[in-house]
């Protein structure tokens, strides 16, 4: 599991840090990363370092300082490197004269020779001639989108993008984007990632995130956010062990669906099928569809007939009236572990007095999407972790806030993201496979946190793999839910061979 800090929190390590370590030998360090990360990037890009062209967009702080010394570093390497500076009278001096000793040229953005959007003829040259481009414009202390003279290089640049610690114009705290951003092909971070590189919009501009280490180390707190790796679900897949019988494994209960509306049903009942190992029991109106489509499902009519379960997943297609409200005060009432999704979430909304159904100590799972969360608690907005993290307290339920990136927040404060490279799962009834997927893993025992983390990987892969079909990324083909649900075990198979 890799960890995500926030800005305070670095800042918290990093004067830790200064402590035993001066702060320009520590900035040193992270620009000798983004140094040595350009020169491989360029050496991809072009065959070498050397005689290649690296222009640098400098801003007004310490980012713009790592920017002009990674162009130190980069000169030393016989890169042609030209600094283009943003705001002239605020360059870090050290890193200003470090550059020029190297040997580095120096332009101002809206120097002589400027056009009519205000950049300077020198400043649009080094721009269009760069094999490279190092984006130290902004960092940790990022308010708002790029100003327009920033915006309007950047949007000159052809040659592909380092950002220095962050793709400057995007929030540092919640990865949003209001206006023009940089869109980087790769980010060099320091210390621990920072939520933009897995949140929103940020997620996607960062591009490839590398981090480097500048010796922050212990001075780090808990991380505020966790990112499951592919190699962490794959070794927590729940699957069979040779003292296991369909029992030990966990039976879960499947409520969703109605006679009019059994795809719901059909679609969380295969997912649970497929997830696990265990048993998987329907109870709802469509039974005989259930059965004839997944023959190892043991379906019943009605939630009171359906047996004994260790977990129960309910809602999609159960619909909001008198009797979606009874199987969801049931499956409350079970003292089980429950997930609760679309109808149910809507019926909550309602009806607040079915929380009084709940057994105190069973885990309540919640999983709407941005509509179903506004019932709840009003519009999501651009902080989503601080969303999602202040209903799981205040309903005391593990919240997953659906969308490209999946947030799941636990009543203790915990959050996981999942961040998305791709959106296939976008689509009707996907939901629907999501929520059987949780649901078998509750019946496993597993931390309802966790499970909703590795449900929502095996999730998204899924859609991938069955989207790609085998083709590069570039030539998917929409799916659509029972094609990602016909993927879940391959899905899981390439999970657990990472
Ligand atoms: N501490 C250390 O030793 C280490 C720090 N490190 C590095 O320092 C970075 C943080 O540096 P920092 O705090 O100096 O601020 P930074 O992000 O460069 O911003 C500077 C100024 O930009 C402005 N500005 C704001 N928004 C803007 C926008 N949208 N578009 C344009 N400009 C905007 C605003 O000034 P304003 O113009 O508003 O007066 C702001 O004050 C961090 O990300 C990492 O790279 C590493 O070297 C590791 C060691
Ligand atoms: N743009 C997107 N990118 C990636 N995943 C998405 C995107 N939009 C939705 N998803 C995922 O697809 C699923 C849709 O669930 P939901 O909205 O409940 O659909 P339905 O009710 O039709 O089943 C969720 O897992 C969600 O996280
Ligand atoms: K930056």
């Amino acid at each position: 599991m890799q960890g995500v800090w926030t800005p305070d929190q670095i800042r918290a390590a990093e004067r830790s840090v200064f402590a035993r370590t001066p702060e320009p030998l520590v900035m040193r360090r992270a620009a000798f990363a983004v140094a040595a990360h350009s020169a491989r990037l360029l050496a991809e890009t072009t065959g070498a370092t050397a005689g290649r062209h690296v222009t640098l967009l400098v801003g007004a702080g310490n980012n713009g300082g790592d920017a002009l010394w990674a162009g130190a570093e980069l000169r030393r390497r016989g890169a042609g490197v030209t600094a283009v500076l943003l705001a002239p009278d605020k360059a870090h001096p050290a890193g200003l004269a470090a550059l020029r000793r190297a040997g580095g040229r120096v332009v101002e953005a809206s120097g002589p020779g400027a056009d009519t959007a205000g950049i300077g003829a020198a400043a649009t040259d080094a721009v269009q001639r760069a094999d490279l481009v190092i984006d130290g414009i902004v960092g940790l202390s990022a308010r708002g989108s790029l100003r327009p003279v920033a915006a309007e290089l950047v949007a000159r640049v052809e040659a592909p993008i380092v950002a220095v610690d962050l793709p400057s114009g995007v929030d540092p705290i919640t990865g949003a984007v209001d206006g023009p951003a940089v869109d980087a092909d790769l980010t060099v971070t320091f210390g621990g990632r920072k939520p933009c590189h897995v949140l929103g919009a940020g997620a996607v501009l960062s591009g490839s995130v590398v981090v480097a280490d500048i010796g922050l180390g212990d001075d780090l707190p808990e991380p505020d956010l966790h990112v499951l790796e592919p190699s962490d679900v794959g070794a927590g897949w729940p699957v069979p062990g040779a003292s296991d019988d369909k029992y030990s494994q966990g039976v879960v209960g499947v409520a969703a669906g109605s006679a009019t509306y059994p795809g719901a049903a059909v679609l969380a009942a295969g997912s649970a099928v497929q997830a696990t190992s265990g048993m998987v029991r329907y109870a709802g109106p469509a039974a005989d569809v259930v059965r004839s489509r997944w023959p190892e499902v043991v379906a019943t009519g009605s939630v009171a007939d359906a047996g004994r379960v260790q977990s129960w997943a309910v809602g999609p297609g159960i619909g909001t009236g008198a009797s979606g409200r009874e199987v969801l005060r049931h499956v409350l009432e079970s003292g089980r572990p429950v997930c609760a999704d679309a109808d149910s979430i809507t019926l909550f909304a309602q009806d607040p007095t079915l929380w009084d159904a709940r057994e105190p100590d069973a885990a309540v799972v919640l999983t709407p999407h941005a509509g179903e969360f506004e019932r709840l608690a009003g519009e999501v907005g651009p902080d989503r972790v601080a969303a999602a993290r202040e209903v799981a307290r205040r309903d005391d339920v593990v919240l997953l806030l659906k969308g490209n990136t999946t947030v799941i927040a636990a009543p203790d404060g915990r959050v996981l993201v999942n961040p998305s490279t791709h959106a296939w799962p976008a689509t009707a009834g996907s939901g629907d496979v999501l929520t059987g997927l949780i649901g078998a893993l509750l019946a496993t025992g597993m931390d309802p946190w966790l499970a909703c983390g590795f449900a929502a990987h095996a999730h998204a892969l899924a859609a991938e793999l069955a989207a790609l079909g085998g083709a590069g990324e570039e030539a998917g083909a929409p799916i659509g839910a029972s094609a990602l649900l016909a993927a879940l075990p391959a899905a899981i198979r390439t999970l657990r061979s990472t």
